[in-house]
């Protein structure tokens, strides 16, 4: 199976390399190799490589910058996906996306389905709306996973963000208003990998059917719990690191106020995943303090 990934260097795309080795070739590109931001590049790279499954991690995850490039993001996360999904479909190609939870307004009191309507509230998830839009309508076989809350041992994420700043200051303020469960990248990239495997052996036996499904850590907290739980798991699993921080206080929303809006809740209910997949994805938790320990190595 050949498998191109767009995105290579992020930190779902980069943790999919490792992944998806066992699947068979993988051609993991970068911005410099595979720039979204050119959509009209797009066709030509996929009908030279001809790839069996595109994975597409590539994105504008700048929410607040976005505010003010709505039109970069939309090129980046709306056109862009539907170009590679159009190319997809003239290669026969599987596509895989990613959409995230800021495609809902956070207004549902329990877990979002892949039901429920969307109204995003910030102008990074219209434009993912947008690039989810493009591949339905493309018609190429294709699964959208959304998922929520990355995190990882590289890249620019709330886990390094917390470690930084912990190591600078003694107080923090983090927003304690904003629900979700916070999901670890090396998660996703095994979780697409099964999703992989499992919907090329559908499409040969000609029972495949293309959807949006939602790819979240099991559990939920806070931004303020999850910051509390980054210091905690640091101290045992980073012993060696040297914190500052000697309190973390809870704030509403309104008390850090950013260029973009971002929904209360954020939760999403896995379900339709396992129930089609066969996929349990972790406690937070757990994959907090699996991820720290990897950086710890
Ligand atoms: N991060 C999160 O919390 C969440 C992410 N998602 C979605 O998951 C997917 C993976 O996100 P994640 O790995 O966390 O994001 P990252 O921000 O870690 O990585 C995104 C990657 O996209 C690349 N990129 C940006 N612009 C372009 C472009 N014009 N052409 C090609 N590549 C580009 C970046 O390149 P470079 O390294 O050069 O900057 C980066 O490597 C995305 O679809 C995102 O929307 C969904 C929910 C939550
Ligand atoms: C740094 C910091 C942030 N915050 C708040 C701001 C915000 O409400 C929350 C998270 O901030 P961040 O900017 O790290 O997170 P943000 O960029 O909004 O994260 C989102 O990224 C995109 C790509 C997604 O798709 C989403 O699922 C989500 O993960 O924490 C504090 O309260 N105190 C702080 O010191």
């Amino acid at each position: 199976m050949k498998l191109l990934v767009t995105g290579a260097n992020g930190q779902v795309g980069w943790e999919l390399a490792r992944s998806l080795m066992p699947l068979g070739e993988v051609i993991a590109l970068d911005r410099r190799r595979c720039d979204l931001s050119r959509p009209e590049t797009l066709a030509a790279l996929v009908a030279d490589l001809v790839p069996d499954v595109i994975v597409n991690a590539a994105a504008y995850t700048a929410v607040d910058k976005a505010e003010s490039e709505e039109a970069l993001a939309t090129t980046i996360n709306g056109a862009a996906p539907g170009e590679l999904a159009r190319a997809a479909k003239s290669v026969g190609a599987l596509l895989i996306h990613y959409s995230t939870d800021y495609v809902f307004d956070g207004s549902k009191s329990g877990p979002y389905t892949e039901d429920d309507p969307v109204a995003p509230v910030n102008a990074y998830g219209r434009s993912k709306l947008a690039g989810e839009v493009a591949i339905r309508e493309s018609c190429c076989d294709h699964l959208i996973l959304r998922t929520t809350w990355v995190f990882a041992a590289r890249g620019g994420n709330f886990v390094r963000t917390m470690l930084r700043l912990g190591a600078e200051r003694e107080v923090l303020r983090v927003v304690a208003d904003q629900h979700g469960a916070p999901t670890w990248a090396r998660n996703i990239a095994d979780a697409t990998a099964h999703v992989v495997t499992r919907a090329q052996r559908e499409r040969c036996d000609g029972d495949f059917a293309s959807g949006i499904f939602n790819l979240a850590s099991a559990g939920e907290t806070n931004w303020h719990g999850f910051a509390e739980a980054i210091f905690a798991t640091a101290r045992t699993a980073l012993p060696e690191l040297t914190m500052k921080v000697a309190s973390v206080e809870p704030i509403p929303a309104s008390a850090y106020p950013t260029p973009a809006a971002r929904p209360a809740n954020s939760r999403l209910s896995a379900d339709r995943l396992a129930a089609r997949f066969g996929i349990a994805m972790p406690q937070w938790q757990d994959a907090l303090r699996r991820c720290l320990e990897d950086i710890a190595r």
